[in-house]
């Protein structure tokens, strides 16, 4: 897959008008490295998806990947877990996402079971399932659509089925959130990107990423049904959920 990738340099000269954020072809091209480069722990999060899933995934269980993008998710699986350890959908509303990721599984995880669909997470009619993958997915939705995904989750769920939930954040406190949005932006600098790319990307992503604080991502999933939740991985504004199904 990073074959494939191009640098991002979606940001890096001046724009007369930046256009809202948008997973286009321009943003399938170079995505894993734009994710790489701009959301810490990424690898790491994706490096325990798998030792979660041995030590909570039913033998065969079904595990959705809602906003799959480019399936980094299921490779992680796949690359960690036995062909008949479980069977994944990944699930994305970008055709340009979709095409690809269903490439990706084709010529890399031809002896799993793993399809991707084109559908909004929203609506779908969700399979009985022993994992959800939720990651950096929900913060794209309108705040007011995330409690009702989330109860659709819990339902979906089996018993001892777990959901995780990897997400941007943000800081009700007004000096702790301005000291994790300046390190995060240290962060994207010693990964190359440049302040004109740092603020326009900014810029796009304004009103099309909308992120909670984490006091409210555990209040919306105790309302959706989840006894227990746990943050068990923070790096600066970034943060991963675990919530677990009785
Ligand atoms: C930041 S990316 C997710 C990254 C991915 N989970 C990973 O770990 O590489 C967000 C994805 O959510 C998808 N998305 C946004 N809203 C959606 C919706 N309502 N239904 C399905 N997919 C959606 C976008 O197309 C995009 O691919
Ligand atoms: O670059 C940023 O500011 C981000 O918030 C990173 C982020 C994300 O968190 O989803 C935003 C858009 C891209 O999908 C990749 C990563």
């Amino acid at each position: 897959m990073s074959d494939a990738s191009y640098r991002d340099a979606i940001f890096s000269t001046p724009l007369d008008k930046v256009a809202r954020f948008s997973f286009d072809e321009q943003v399938v091209a170079c995505f894993p490295d734009m994710i790489r480069r701009s959301v810490p722990g990424y690898g790491q999060i994706l490096g325990m998806l798998s030792l979660i899933a041995q030590r909570h995934l039913r033998h065969g269980a079904h595990v959705y990947d809602l906003g799959c993008s480019l399936g980094a998710s299921g490779l992680a699986l796949a690359g960690a877990l036995p062909a008949d350890a479980f069977r994944y959908t990944g699930i994305d509303l970008s055709p340009a996402m979709v095409k690809q990721a269903r490439q990706t599984f084709a010529d890399e995880c031809a002896d799993y079971v793993m399809q991707v669909e084109e559908a909004d997470i929203r609506t779908l009619e969700y399979a009985p399932s022993g994992m959800i993958i939720l990651n950096f997915t929900l913060q794209f939705l309108p705040p007011d659509d995330r409690d009702a995904l989330l109860r659709r989750l819990f339902d979906a769920l089996e018993p001892g089925g777990v959901l995780i939930l990897s997400e941007k954040t943000v800081d009700a406190d007004e000096r702790d959130n301005a000291w994790r949005v300046e390190r995060y932006h240290d962060f994207k600098r010693a990964n190359g990107y440049s302040d004109l790319e740092i603020s326009q990307k900014r810029t796009a992503l304004e009103n099309v990423l909308v992120p909670d604080t984490l006091e409210v991502l555990h209040d919306r999933l105790k309302q959706a049904g989840f006894p227990r939740s746990m943050t068990w991985f923070q790096y600066l504004n970034f943060a991963s959920l675990i919530a677990f199904k009785p």
